[in-house]
C-alpha cells in the first residue's frame, strides 16, 4: 500500500484517529511557516544591529545582551532552551554563523 491508495501517511488506519491527525498537521505546517519565517526576520534584524554597531565604532557582540536572550529562552522553554537560544544568536550571526556557512 501506498500513500496515493490511502492518502497521507498518517500513522494509523483508524478514520477518526487519521483526520484528527491531518487537522493538526494543517496547524503545525502554519505554525512552522511562522517560526520560519520570524527565524529569518529576527536573523536579518540581529545582522543589522551588529553592522550598525561595527559601522560606529562599536563592537560586534554584547555578549551581556546575549546572556539576557539566553536567559528568557531557558525560562520559557526549559533547558532546551539554552541550546534553542545558541541556534537564534548563531542565525543572526551571518556569514561566521549563518545558514549560507555551511
Ligand atoms: C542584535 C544585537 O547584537 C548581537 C546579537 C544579538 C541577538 O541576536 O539577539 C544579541 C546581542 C549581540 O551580541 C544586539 O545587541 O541587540
Amino acid at each position: 500500500m501506498t500513500s496515493a491508495d490511502n492518502g497521507p501517511d498518517t500513522g494509523t488506519s483508524q478514520p477518526a484517529a487519521s483526520d484528527r491527525i491531518q487537522q493538526l498537521r494543517r496547524r503545525i505546517d502554519e505554525i512552522d511557516g511562522q517560526i520560519i519565517d520570524l527565524w529569518q526576520e529576527r536573523a536579518a534584524a540581529s545582522r543589522e544591529v551588529g553592522a550598525t554597531r561595527i559601522a560606529s565604532g562599536g563592537t560586534r557582540l554584547v555578549l551581556s545582551r546575549e546572556r539576557e536572550i539566553m536567559e528568557r529562552y531557558r525560562q520559557g522553554l526549559g533547558p532546551d532552551g539554552t541550546q534553542v537560544a545558541l541556534l537564534v544568536l548563531r542565525a543572526g550571526r551571518g556569514p561566521l554563523g549563518g545558514i549560507d556557512d555551511a
